[in-house]
């Protein structure tokens, strides 16, 4: 009897922004207690799967060439550890994993954690399990902490070390333009940064989360530029200074204000609308200061199918009397 292969399932997943990311002390684990809040932007990577006699992954796009296509690539070891939650035995979890990326490698937007969190909404659906986004969640938080946030995308406070989530009510489109650096920065370097930051003098510290989750229910993006903060902001700076010259450049283009996303190196830049982000985003571009500039907007939704069910359905048609 012939065997019925399904498709491929594609999953669209967008990257996030730490509109306010405060660094505590680190942990027993090796881990920061973090407060953050988190948006989702429409930049995005894709994610197909598919069964295969000739499983691994194949990266295009942002990072191909550089980023690992073996058992180090986040999105295989979601694959992996999704099979193991649910005991599926190895000859029958073979799986193809493509990545097409858009959001760039070791920026501080959690590029590779949206491929995990992607494949694990694309084989949920490849392999028809029935499974909750909160079940998945929890295999996310175990393969990092941005994974459960690009679950959910939206507009988040996340606690713990990141992957404690709690949606934030966000009235409004927040315009952004992005500065792509030329070269990654690592993660665990930028928080060992801060750390011996601390440890020689006092590095800011940005202050309680309460007026950003204020600002994002106004839905003013000129309150919500005051306060966009991040403690990992003088660690990215330390490590590449040459960030400074890329924060003055988006302030000096029109943008309300620009922080480092995350660990960094890359610079998002709140703009007051639409308009005002591609003029933003022209004269960024001329500037030299970067290697790429994106126009993105958020919030936006998690990891979602591509054409499948749970992607939002067009407007029906209208129709003239
Ligand atoms: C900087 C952020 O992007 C802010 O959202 C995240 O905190 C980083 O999340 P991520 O890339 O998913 O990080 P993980 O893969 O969980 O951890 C990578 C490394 O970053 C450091 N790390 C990460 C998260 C955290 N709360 N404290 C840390 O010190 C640790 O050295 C850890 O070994
Ligand atoms: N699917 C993937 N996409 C990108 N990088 C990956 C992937 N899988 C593994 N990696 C490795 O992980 C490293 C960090 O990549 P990633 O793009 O997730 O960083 P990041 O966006 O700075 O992460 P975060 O913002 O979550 O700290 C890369 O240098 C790469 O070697």
């Amino acid at each position: 009897m012939l065997a019925v292969v399904p498709p491929p399932v594609t999953v669209r997943v967008p990257a996030k922004v730490n509109l306010h990311l405060s660094v505590g002390d680190v942990r027993p684990d090796g881990y920061h207690e973090l407060v953050t809040v988190f948006q989702a932007l429409s930049l995005t990577d894709e994610v197909t799967v598919a069964v295969t006699e000739d499983p691994g992954v194949e990266v295009y796009g942002e990072g191909e060439g550089s980023v690992p296509t073996g058992a180090n690539n986040l999105a295989w070891k979601a694959a992996q550890a999704l099979a193991a939650h649910i005991g599926k035995a190895d000859g029958e979890s073979k799986v193809r994993v493509v990545l097409r990326k858009g959001i760039p490698v070791a920026g501080g937007m959690a590029g590779g954690s949206a491929d995990a969190a992607a494949t694990l909404v694309g084989l949920a659906s490849l392999w028809k399990l029935d499974i909750s986004r909160d079940e998945l969640a929890g295999i996310a938080a175990k393969l990092g902490s941005d994974v459960p946030f690009a679950l959910y995308g939206g507009t988040a406070l996340g606690t713990g070390r990141g992957e404690q989530l709690v949606p934030v009510l966000s009235r409004h489109t927040f315009h952004w333009v992005l500065a792509f650096d030329q070269r990654g920065l690592s993660t665990p370097r930028v928080f060992g940064e801060l750390d011996k930051l601390r440890e020689e003098g006092s590095p800011p510290r940005i202050g309680s989360h309460t007026p950003v989750v204020e600002a994002l229910a106004s839905g003013d993006p000129r309150q919500l530029a005051l306060l966009l903060g991040n403690d990992l902001q003088a660690a990215a700076v330390s490590l590449r200074p040459g960030l400074r010259r890329t924060l003055r450049a988006g302030v000096n283009a029109g943008a309300l204000a620009g922080t480092v996303s995350g660990s960094g190196p890359t610079c998002a830049f709140l703009c007051a609308d639409a308009q005002s982000a591609v003029e933003v985003a022209a004269e960024l571009s001329g500037a030299g200061v970067c290697r790429t500039v994106r126009v993105a907007h958020g919030p936006v939704p998690g990891a979602r199918l591509v054409g499948g069910d749970d992607a939002p359905r067009p407007s029906p048609p209208r129709v003239h009397a």
